[in-house]
This record gives C-alpha cells, structure tokens and sequence, in this order.
C-alpha cells in the first residue's frame, strides 16, 4: 500500500484576534489515516462527539421520463459518512455523484423516484437548519454584491440574534479569509454581462456562505471545480480542518473531480461509482490496493484518482475499440471491480459500519444540536436593505425602466398636450387613461430577469433553509416601495401635468397611486408566474399573455355591458386589476368636470358623471376609494398568493414523491433528511 501523509490543520488558539483580524492557521503533517492500522482503526479514530453519521442502504435512484420509461440512476449503492471524516465521492461524468448528494441531502427532483433508507445517527428524522449545508455546483450569488457584502449580509440572515453584529462580521471575515478571499473581499461578484470575481472566487464565495454556519453535516457538489491545484489543495484542507474547531465532528461530503494526489490524501472514504454503481467504497488509502489486486494498478507517478477515473470511464470506448486505448475494455474493467467490491472484505466492513452506526443509539440529532438562525424581524430587515442595494446597482431592474416611462410620458405628454375641455378631450382624456392604466404597468415586465436573477438566490437560500418564503417576500415588497414610487410621481406628473388632466393635488396623488398600486400588482402577479413556469422566457410570454387577456377584459376595449357574459364578465371583468384602475382612473378624472355636447346635436352642456354613466359605462355606485382599496387589496392577495403556491409546492412535493417511491416494489420507505427541502418549482429559472 502507497504510504499517505495527510495534513491536519490546526487553529493557534493565541492568535490575536480583531473584526478584521483571522485566525492564523498552521499546517502540520501528521500520519495518515490509513497507516495507524486497518480499516477500523482508521473509523474509529476519528471524533464522534455530537456528530452525524449518515448512513444509506441499497439505495435507488430511478428517472422516469415520460414515454421513454424510466431509468435506474443509482443502482442500490450502500454506505457511510461519519463524523471528523471527509467522504469523496468520485467518478465519471454522469455516473450519478450529484445525484447520489442529492438524495442524501433530500433535494430530489419531483420526476425521481428513491428506495432505499437513509438514516442520520441509526433514525429517520430531518434535520433542523444549521446542522447540515449543501453546496451546489453551480454558484447562484447575488451578482451585484461584493464579496464580503454577500458573506456578510448571509451571516445575518444565518446566525442567531444572540450573537452580535461584529461577532457576525467577525465569522463573515474569518470565513472569507480562510477561503482565501481576502483580495476579493471587496470586488463585486459580477455575473452576466458584468466582469467581476473569477469563477474560482464564487466557488470558494459559494462554500464560504454555506459553512458560515459551521454545519455538522456539510455535502459538496465538485466544491473544486474552477480551481487551480494549489486553491482546491487549501479549500480542501480547510474544509477538512473545519473538524477540528470547536471539538465537534464534522461529516463532510464532497463528490469530486479530479483532485490531485494532495487533495486526495486528505480524503479519509472513498465512494467509486460507474453509472451508478459502486465500484469502491472504503478508505482512500486502501484504494489503490483494491485496483491493482484487480489487475489494474497505479502506473508509477500516475495520480491514483486519474487513474481510478480512466479505468472506470466508459464514455470514450469507442476510441479503445478503434485502437487508441490499447486496454482491457472499460465495461469488462468496471464488471470486474463491481464483482469483486461486492466480495471484498472493503464491502463487509461498509456493511458492518452501517450496522453498527444504526445499533449504537446515537440519539435524534435534532435535539441535541438544534441552532436557531437569526428573527424574523432581523430577516426581513436584512433581506430588505440587501434587496434594495440590489435593485440600486443593478441597471436593468428599475433605472432602465425609469428611463423608459420617462420617455413614453413624455411621448404621451407631446401626443396630448394641453388637452384643454373641448368635446372632443373627452375622448382624449380616456385613451391617455387607457394607456396609463394598461401599457405603463404592462411594462412592469421589463423586470422581469432581474427578479428572476433574485428568484434563484431565492431558490438555493430557501432550500438551505437559511430564510423562509414570508421574509422573502416582505423584504422583496419593502425594497421596492421606494423605486415604484419613483416610477409613479416622475413619469406620473408628466403624464398628467402636461396634457392638463384635472387640477388639483388630490386628483394627480390619486392618480399616482392607482399607478402604483398597478405596477405592485403587476410585480407580485410576476412573482406568482415566476413560481410556476420554468424558465424567465416562458415566464415573459406568460405574463404578457396573462396581461393582454385582463386588459381585454377591463372594460374599455368592450365596454361594461357588451362584455360576453360567460368567462369575459364572469368572472373575468371582476378578476382583471384593469377594470378597477380604468374605474377609478376614470372617475378622478371626469367626476366634477363639465364639457360642452356633441356638436352634431343633443345638450349644450354634459357633466363628468353623464359621460362616466353613459359614455364609457363605469360603475357609479361606487366612489373611486374603493377601486383604489381593491387594487391595494389585490396587490396583498397577489403576494399572499404567491406564498401559498410556494409553501404548498414544498409540502406536496415530498408527499408526492413518498408516495411515488411507496409505490416502488422491492425497497423500504425512503428518508429524507430535510423533507420540506425541494426544489422550488422556478429553481431552473
Ligand atoms: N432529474 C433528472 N431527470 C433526468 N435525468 C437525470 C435527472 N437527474 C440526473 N439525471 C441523469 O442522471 C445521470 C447522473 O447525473 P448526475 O448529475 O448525478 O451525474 P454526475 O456524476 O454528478 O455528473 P457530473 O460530474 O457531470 O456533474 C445523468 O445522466 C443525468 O442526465
């Protein structure tokens, strides 16, 4: 067996500490895990003290497309993480290691079906927030923040109110440094369109989120991927030394792509899949010893992952057949180690350990270690000024917009300009009305990708239980207020000074505030579809569809009483925001005014309310209030709405998906370990 030197890093407690101080870190070899003696010695070494030992048993993983049938993932694949151990799971692309995360973690698609039994400390239970983390392949990061911003602000919605701010951006700095941030802390994240940090920095900026928190159970999707050697080497390792504070036991696990013959030393199990079966599982050290007792080993200075990698990688057989390979085919190499894992000693002792960790009573992890994160109160409060800052530095989600309705009220204010009160104003008066009430907050729309940008920090937060949807939504509405209210004065009194709508204070601040109140409602109506469609193109032509369908329906294309009963006035003239903005609109417009009569006959005079009765056929009894009341009220239901559809999705899904995987023949119930964590249904926006 190779001799492994592993590196333990070790906190000095004497280090001096400020808020921008971090802890010094020495790196001291230490033997290897796998040289202190046999596979139980190695396991049994390690600090349990109030950890979790994960353990799964034949567990199954089916895909079920459609017509095309379903498809087994991972094919009953059995194992252990235990505390103060760094469990790697490798293999090739697509052979099922985020997939096996997932199912661990309880964060499967709706469309997949689990068997098999999961259990944490020998029980079936979920996991309270804090005691577990995952991170994701990919980095979903708030692109307008900075580094430290984005650490900081998720230290305050993440950590409890017992600890204080500068304790909290004290774990935020420590954090970043140890990542090795520290000369990105304050460049921004950047994203699409917008260069800021490389995608190596999010990477580390990703993990730094997740393990502010010091999680006891923390899953990995590839956390080296964009890193050079050296990086991933110290991510690695500092991940691994994560276990060493504050004498808790840390279960990591990390699937992994290629890491270098240092990073994998520090792996203390090594979990092998091929199209979802293992071909290894078992220390890493005894890895290597496995695969040239099969035939196959280790050519001298080959790193043993790359070799493990391209003895079980089958995705490129077709060159091997052609000759260039010149080897035994993959299928026969992963035949052989399947077979012969599933008689090894290797696989006695997987099966022993998931034994003994189910028979030693370990106690619900729940009670013991249960963390609390930061109040509410504290979440909204964070989740608003982060919000806010985000819709201020990014472009596209109000300013843009800004400078459009300023243009397009400018375009109205020089179509309609000094409408004066002749007869023919009148009709003047309720297109321009019209045109307020539905394309000024039609285009609401335009921010769109921005909120669906949000949406997905939205996603992975909630999902890593770091804030619910209730303090998501009210930080969202809160730090809008103020741009929507921006939008509806500034365009708003061009649109109604210069054409010469009706004098006086209250009428133009009632007309403001239909405005806002429409591109609220407009914006939770977003929201809601968000939620539902998959993708933000998707979501576009919905929302436009959507709104398209409620302007026919307003009243004003067809008036009151030629509205088709069935659907168009019933109920869809009563659902539609527009009726009510064109009612009151209209009202504080007409209402106390007088016009001369038709010219080509009938009264020399006519009053506002003859032509909001007769002309346009508004509903007169009823004051324009209560149109406004009801618009505000709609903008509270759409958002409330919005709610509902998000915490009902993540109590049906896991019923769901129970009762898919009861149904599985063969197999026992499936555990989850955080069953209100699915994914969200606009998590692929
Ligand atoms: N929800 C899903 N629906 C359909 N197929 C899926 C789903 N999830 C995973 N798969 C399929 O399962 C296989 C394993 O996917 P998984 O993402 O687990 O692979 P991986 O080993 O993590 O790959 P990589 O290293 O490239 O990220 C792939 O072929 C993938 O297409």
């Amino acid at each position: 067996m190779a001799s492994l030197v592993r590196y333990e890093v070790n906190q000095n407690p004497r280090a001096p500490r400020s808020s921008l101080e971090v802890e010094t870190i020495d790196i001291h070899p230490m033997p290897a895990a796998g040289n202190r003696g046999g596979v139980n010695d190695v396991i049994r070494s390690m600090p349990e003290v109030n950890g979790v030992s994960l353990t799964w048993e034949d567990l199954w993983v089916t895909v079920t497309n459609g017509k095309s049938g379903s498809r087994s993932i991972l094919a009953g694949v059995s194992g252990f993480a235990r505390p103060g151990q760094l469990l790697a799971i490798m293999g090739p692309s697509g052979c099922g290691k985020s997939t096996l995360l997932d199912a661990l973690a309880g964060r499967l698609g709706s469309n997949i079906k689990q068997s098999g039994e999961i259990l944490i400390n020998g029980h079936k239970q979920a996991l309270a927030f804090g005691t577990s983390a995952y991170v994701t392949q990919d980095d979903i990061l708030m692109t307008t923040l900075t580094v430290r911003e984005a650490v900081y602000y998720s230290a305050q919605l993440q950590l409890p109110d017992s600890m204080s701010k500068s304790e909290k951006r004290e774990r935020a700095d420590t954090t970043i440094t140890e990542m090795g941030l520290q000369d990105a802390m304050n460049t921004r994240i950047g994203g699409w369109g917008v260069k800021g940090i490389s995608g190596g920095q999010k990477r580390r900026v990703s993990i730094c989120i997740e393990i502010l928190t010091r999680p006891k159970l923390l899953f990995l999707d590839e956390p080296t991927s964009g890193l050079d050697s050296a990086a991933s080497y110290y991510v690695m390792s500092r991940i691994a030394s994560l276990d060493q504070r504050d004498g808790v036991g840390r279960t990591v696990i990390a699937s992994i792509h290629q890491p270098s013959s240092e990073v994998f030393q520090l792996f203390h199990n090594l979990c092998l899949l091929s199209s979802g079966k293992t071909v290894y599982f078992g220390p890493a050290s005894a890895a290597n010893e496995f695969f040239a007792s099969n035939g196959f080993p280790c050519p001298t200075l080959q790193n043993p992952s790359d070799h493990f990698l391209k003895t079980i990688n089958k995705d490129f057989d077709k060159d091997l057949e052609q000759g260039l390979g010149g080897r035994t085919p993959t299928e026969e190499a992963i035949d052989t180690l399947t077979k012969s894992y599933k008689s090894s000693e290797a696989y006695q002792e997987v099966r022993r350990q998931v034994a003994e960790i189910c028979k030693k009573d370990c106690g619900a992890v729940e009670e013991k270690n249960k963390r609390r994160h930061a109040g509410f109160i504290t979440q909204c409060g964070v989740l608003t000024r982060r919000s806010f800052v985000n819709m201020y530095r990014d472009v596209g989600y109000y300013w843009l917009r800004l400078a459009i309705y300023v243009a397009l009220s400018l375009g109205l204010a020089t179509l309609f300009y000094d409408l004066g009160s002749s007869y023919g104003s009148i009709q003047a008066r309720g297109s321009l009305l019209m045109f307020v009430a539905s394309f000024l907050t039609f285009m609401t729309i335009g921010g769109f990708p921005s909120f669906v940008e949000d949406m997905k920090v939205f996603g992975r937060e909630r999902l890593n239980g770091h804030y619910g949807t209730s303090a998501f939504v009210i930080g969202n509405t809160f730090s809008s207020v103020p741009y929507l209210l921006l939008i509806s004065l500034i365009p708003g009194a061009i649109a109604y000074y210069l054409p010469g709508l009706q004098k006086g204070a209250e009428h133009f601040i009632y007309f403001a505030c239909v405005l806002f109140a429409c591109l609220m409602l407009v914006e939770g109506m977003m929201m809601i579809v968000a939620s539902i469609v998959p993708n933000f193109l998707m979501g576009i032509i919905t929302g436009a569809g959507i709104q398209g369908l409620m302007i026919l329906a307003g009243g004003f294309f067809r008036f009151r009483n030629d509205i088709p009963k069935p659907f168009w006035r019933y109920p869809f003239y009563y659902i539609a925001f527009h009726k009510y903005a064109y009612q009151g609109l209209f009202k504080n417009e007409f209402e106390g005014l007088t016009f001369p009569g038709n010219p080509a006959g009938g009264p020399r005079t006519v009053t506002g309310e003859q032509i909001l009765s007769d002309t346009w056929q508004m509903e007169r009894d009823y004051s324009k209030w209560v149109d406004l009341g009801v618009l505000l009220g709609m903008v509270v239901l759409y958002r409330v709405l919005f709610l509902v559809f998000t915490k009902t999705s993540e109590k049906i899904r896991p019923v769901l998906r129970a009762l898919v995987s009861a149904r599985t023949p063969k197999h026992t119930a499936t555990v989850m370990i955080n069953p209100s964590a699915t994914p969200l249904h606009g998590e692929n926006l």
